[in-house]
């Protein structure tokens, strides 16, 4: 049944009608320009000690910290869910964190133990990314070395490239600078390449903000109290600039990253588009944890649909430009579209 023209549409006027493709969902199916699918979603995962430990985080309801043992079955769930990678993040012992970080280049910390675990019982059904950062091991917050109150960037970027190794020893596939150190990219290439690692990949945390849409990360892996009142500001880019961000990537794809990333994600989504469009190279975006919880928080209190604003965030991504998303919604999401 069609409406009938009124007086003031005389003429055929309008001649373009753009809800007429929308009037039913065949039709809305047939004309749509994007897709989501399982194929764009990255799990992370909050590791902690223990066996059988789930432990939650206040500031992200739904997500909790896991032991390796529990870490594996949500490994499992992933790969039965056709996730493609997962991204583990290690809740370091505060007694384990120092100034100089040494932790970082243990063969034997908590992620390099729960990265041999999971590549053990999936072997190469799903993909391993670990950062490399020193935020986790260092006892004053930072992502790298401190010197007379400074985060240096050569001395961090030599650390840096032990972490990488110990990390691809224990069988990561992915290795992803989250430190916004200048030339950490090619010096971790060629460290990997030296060690004989050359087909594991760099997801380069390119344009990464010094945003205030991490905070419940940091409780997440307890460098919030370590942090104290400090900011990254002396590394990670300032949220006014978007040229910058062409520069950061530029660099990162030259020094011989596989993938480069925009982070956080929704406030940043004309960043994803301008990366996508100016190298066409494989762009991530990370939906970070304060993201998450302004969408969790206000679907707790019924104040959002939660699977519909889950799958529209992470469809405004693709429609960004973005070839993947790393979200904490990944398992939800996976559920929905399965
Ligand atoms: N390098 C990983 C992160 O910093 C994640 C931030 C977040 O989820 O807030
Ligand atoms: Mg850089």
């Amino acid at each position: 049944m069609s409406e009938r023209s009124a007086e003031g549409f005389a003429n055929g006027f309008p001649q373009t009608r753009l809800r007429r493709v929308r009037r039913h969902d065949w039709s809305r199916r047939l004309v749509r320009e994007q897709t989501l699918s399982v194929n764009d979603l990255i799990w992370p995962l909050f590791i902690r000690e223990g066996d059988r430990q789930r432990e939650a985080i206040a500031s992200m309801p739904g997500v909790d910290r896991l032991s390796i043992d529990l870490i594996v079955e949500a490994v499992g769930e992933a790969v039965a869910l056709g996730i493609p990678a997962v991204a583990l993040f290690p809740a370091t012992e505060a007694k384990l964190k120092t100034p100089e970080c040494e932790e970082a280049i243990n063969a034997n910390n908590l992620v390099c133990r729960a990265v041999r675990a999971v590549k053990q019982t999936y072997g190469d059904r799903i993909g391993v990314i670990c950062d490399v950062a020193l935020d986790p091991y260092s006892s004053h917050g930072q992502d790298g070395l401190l010197r007379d109150g400074y985060v240096v960037n050569d001395e961090t970027v030599s650390m840096l490239c032990r972490q990488a190794i110990v990390q691809a020893e224990a069988g990561c596939d992915v290795i992803a600078p989250s430190d916004m150190m200048d030339g950490r990219v090619g010096a971790v290439r060629r460290a990997l390449d030296d060690a004989g690692f050359i087909d594991v990949q760099i997801m380069a945390y390119a344009a990464k903000y010094a945003s205030a849409f991490y905070g419940p990360f940091r409780e997440a892996v307890g460098s919030a109290a370590n942090l104290g009142g400090g900011d990254k500001r002396t590394y990670q880019m300032d949220p006014a600039n978007s040229d910058e961000a062409l520069r950061e990537v530029a660099l990162d794809l030259a020094e011989g990253a596989d993938s480069v990333m925009v982070k956080p994600g929704m406030p940043y989504l004309d960043v994803v588009r301008r990366v996508k469009e100016t190298f066409g190279a494989p762009t991530f975006v990370y939906q970070v944890s304060g993201e998450y919880a302004m969408l969790a928080a206000a679907a707790q209190h019924g104040w959002l649909d939660r699977d519909r604003v889950v799958l529209e965030s992470l469809l405004s991504f693709k429609r960004a430009g973005a070839d993947g998303v790393l979200t904490y919604f990944a398992r939800d999401a996976a559920r929905l579209l399965g």
